[in-house]
């Protein structure tokens, strides 16, 4: 039977991600939350995950390291990958906003700090405004507040980081939520396991669904 590799996004998105693949069936032999271990093997089937920063997860996907990924909408925008984008798996939401101390004035070239550069220039070159990007790799929101910038392409959850460093929301961008991504030669070569794989999680999250509608 072919083996699937599956590559999980460290940090915020791994709990939720670990309790899905539990929910359709997969236990993995050690994993627990504080281990430094990367890789794990499912007890039962041929199934492996590894623990990839959330950033590179498309690159493993893309270049068939990894079958399957689950990653974020965010990195996915920014990053473009060649790869088949599934399932929404309705974890991790969140939003991309343009944020700052106040509205934009536009009397001189606008600059603009993020994390996401692409995401950033492609949002402003759609409105037809030129933008000068300053990539900074993360504490975003100290860069209106410190003159480095006008402002800031981010994500935003709660809204506490803006609201505790007397920032705002000006513009919505587009949503974020957790996403299934798959290799493209292995939705056809490893078909017969990553079909079945899909389908369940599918279910599951309609079950879910019907819970919260309940
Ligand atoms: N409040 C939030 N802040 C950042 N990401 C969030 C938030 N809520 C959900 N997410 C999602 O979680 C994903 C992983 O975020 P996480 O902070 O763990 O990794 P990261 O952005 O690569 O951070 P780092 O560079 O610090 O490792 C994001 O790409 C996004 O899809
Ligand atoms: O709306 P909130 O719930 O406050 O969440 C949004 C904040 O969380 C993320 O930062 P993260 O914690 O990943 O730290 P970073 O600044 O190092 O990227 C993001 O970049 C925002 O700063």
């Amino acid at each position: 039977m072919d083996n699937v590799n599956i590559a999980l996004a460290k940090g915020r998105l791994a709990r939720k991600t670990i309790e899905l693949l539990h929910e359709i069936g997969f236990q993995f032999n050690g994993w627990n939350e504080d281990s430094r271990k990367l890789i794990f093997q499912e007890t039962k089937q041929n199934v492996k995950i590894i623990l990839v920063k959330a950033s590179d997860v498309p690159t493993y996907v893309e270049r068939g390291a990894a079958d399957i990924g689950i990653v974020g909408k965010d990195t996915l925008l920014e990053r473009k990958a060649d790869v088949y984008e599934i399932l929404d798996l309705g974890f991790g939401k969140c939003k991309f906003a343009v944020a700052g101390l106040d509205d934009l004035v536009f009397d001189h070239k606008l600059t603009v700090a993020t994390k996401y550069p692409h995401v950033a220039k492609n949002f402003f070159y759609k409105k037809g405004i030129d933008v000068d990007i300053i990539y900074l790799h993360g504490s975003v929101e100290l860069a209106p507040l410190m003159g480095l910038s006008d402002c800031i392409v981010d994500i935003v959850e709660t809204g506490q980081t803006l609201k505790e460093n007397g920032l705002k929301v000006i513009e919505h961008i587009a949503d974020v939520s957790a996403r299934l991504i798959v290799n493209k030669a292995s939705f056809k070569t490893k078909s017969e396991r990553i079909h079945p794989l899909v389908q369940r999680m599918k279910n599951m999250l309609a079950v879910k669904e019907d819970g919260k509608r309940a």
